[in-house]
């Protein structure tokens, strides 16, 4: 099917579609690798601008998970610290104390991006919080109201304050970590690493806490300014895609035409007759590409062809025995003869030659002698003519005569002087019984061109002047009886 196709295809087209699906599929990959690497430095640039904007918040982190202190963090103005870092939408901290084996765990996160103008606020909230904590925190509170009951200190009331606040803090982190549900997944990224996620549109990146025991915070920020930025790039690639497209198929058409134009000139030259076809006129013969190379060699064929046709032609029109013009060059003048003749206000002459018993002459004196005496018929025929007139063997033994002559006797007697040269060459012929020598007989018609009718056919003409042939040949041989158009005589 495939291939059927591109059999069908003509030599352009197939230059043309291999071309453009060559350039397509440089032009394509050369796009794919522009945009994946501008879209990778975009990224990767995006990724560090975030790290460089969590760059402070980190070394605030590092020192309150190397304390186990969680109050510096879950303060207003740290809130703040992080609402005021763009596009950051959550993060969470996971370390070790550096003064105790306990766990550390703080999120932040916020609802909102300020990608759509609503700058919310974010919360912050410890992650390690268990019933257990909670009981103690509760038991630490209880303890202080029952020394409060005994002591009126101010440190007593200082404590005991300290101590519910901590114990709602805890309470409420408690709340938030059972009910936050993650809209992430946590990718599993190196430490400094990070994953831009599609489908949420976000990115996230992972930093190392400075801390002695070492921890991680991972980071997600909004990302749909990111992929804004991706929409350019990808509208500036096309748009260099689609003129590179252009300017390839440009080039494509030129180079096409340049290769299949001369080559159709080529066709359409050789499509032409033989004859008509003009060698200067193909100017592919001055190309140095395989193009002129093909048009020389097709010039040298089209040189070597006519030259051989000229001498076909010859060959053709030539009896090669007498000299004389052939059957076939006789069959292609006959018309213009008369039409030439017509011209002039004269008479045409048609005169048919036949070697009297001629069978008889090969059978006596063998077929070699024959046709000796063939060339000797032409010599007789030739003496009396003009170089305007025409003669041919159209036959064995058979010569036709045109001529042109001022008077309808002038064929008659043009007739009677082959017939006499014939005779007088006095060669002996046995069969000939009457004669004794080689003789023709001759049917001979004048064709008054004023009188010519252009509805008679040339072949009428010539059944005339056959007919006065057979009368000669009845006659008694080596005669010539003449007849004219329109009125028929005799002679002898
Ligand atoms: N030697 C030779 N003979 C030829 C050639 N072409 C034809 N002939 C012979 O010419 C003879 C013609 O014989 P016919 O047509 O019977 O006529 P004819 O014997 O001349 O008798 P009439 O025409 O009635 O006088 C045949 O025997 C042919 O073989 C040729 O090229 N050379």
């Amino acid at each position: 099917m495939m291939l059927s196709l591109i059999n069908r295809l003509k030599l352009n087209q197939v230059l043309f579609v291999s071309h453009l699906l060559l350039v397509l599929v440089i032009i394509l990959g050369l796009s794919w690798a522009r945009y994946h690497s501008e879209w990778s430095s975009r990224v990767a640039h995006a990724a560090a601008l975030a790290n460089l904007a969590m760059n402070d918040v980190v070394g605030d982190i590092s020192t309150a998970v190397s304390g186990n202190s969680y109050a510096t963090m879950l303060m207003p103005s740290a809130v703040d610290k992080f609402n005021n870092i763009n596009s950051l939408r959550f993060f969470d901290v996971s370390g070790y104390s550096d003064y105790s084996t306990k766990p550390y765990g703080l999120r932040y996160f916020r609802e909102q991006s300020l990608a759509d103008n609503e700058a919310r606020s974010g919360k912050v909230w410890q992650t390690q919080v268990t019933e257990a904590v909670l009981m103690d925190a509760l038991a630490k509170v209880d303890r202080l109201k029952a020394v409060k009951q005994h002591s009126n200190a101010k440190k007593v009331d200082f404590l005991l304050n300290k101590a519910e606040q901590n114990y709602l803090s805890l309470i409420n982190s408690f709340e938030l970590s059972l009910n936050f549900k993650l809209p992430w997944k946590q990718p599993e990224i190196a430490l400094d690493g990070y994953f831009l996620d599609s489908k949420t549109r976000s990115l996230h990146t992972r930093l190392p806490l400075r801390n002695k025991n070492g921890g991680a915070v991972w980071a997600v920020f909004d990302a749909s300014e990111l992929y804004s930025l991706r929409a350019e790039v990808l509208q500036s690639i096309y748009g260099e895609a689609f003129v590179a497209l252009m300017l390839s198929s440009l080039i494509i058409i030129i180079s096409t035409r340049w290769i299949v134009l001369p080559l159709k000139r080529l066709t359409q030259h050789m499509a032409q007759d033989i004859n008509e076809i003009e060698l200067e006129a193909i100017a592919e013969l001055k190309r140095e590409d395989e193009i002129g190379v093909l048009a020389r060699d097709f010039s040298a064929l089209i040189t070597r062809s006519k030259l051989q046709l000229q001498l076909l032609k010859q060959q053709s029109e030539v009896d090669p025995l007498t000299g004389l013009g052939s059957r076939l060059k006789y069959s292609q003048s006959v018309e213009a003869f008369i039409k030439t003749s017509r011209q002039q206000p004269d008479y045409f002459g048609l005169i048919i030659c036949d070697v009297d018993h001629f069978k008889a002459y090969n059978d006596i004196y063998g077929h070699g002698q024959g046709d000796i005496v063939l060339t000797s018929v032409a010599q007789a025929i030739r003496q009396p003519l003009r170089e305007t007139d025409g003669a041919f063997r159209i036959g064995g033994e058979e010569f036709v005569i045109l001529v042109r002559v001022a008077a309808a006797t002038d064929v008659q007697r043009l007739a009677e002087r082959v017939r006499r040269a014939m005779l007088e060459q006095q060669i002996p012929h046995k069969g000939n019984q009457q004669h004794q020598f080689v003789t023709l007989s001759v049917g001979a018609l004048a064709v008054d061109l004023r009188q010519f009718s252009k509805r008679i056919a040339f072949s009428q003409l010539f059944e005339m002047a056959d007919k006065a042939l057979y009368q000669a040949k009845n006659n008694g041989r080596n005669q010539v009886i003449f007849s004219q158009y329109n009125s028929y005589k005799e002679t002898s």
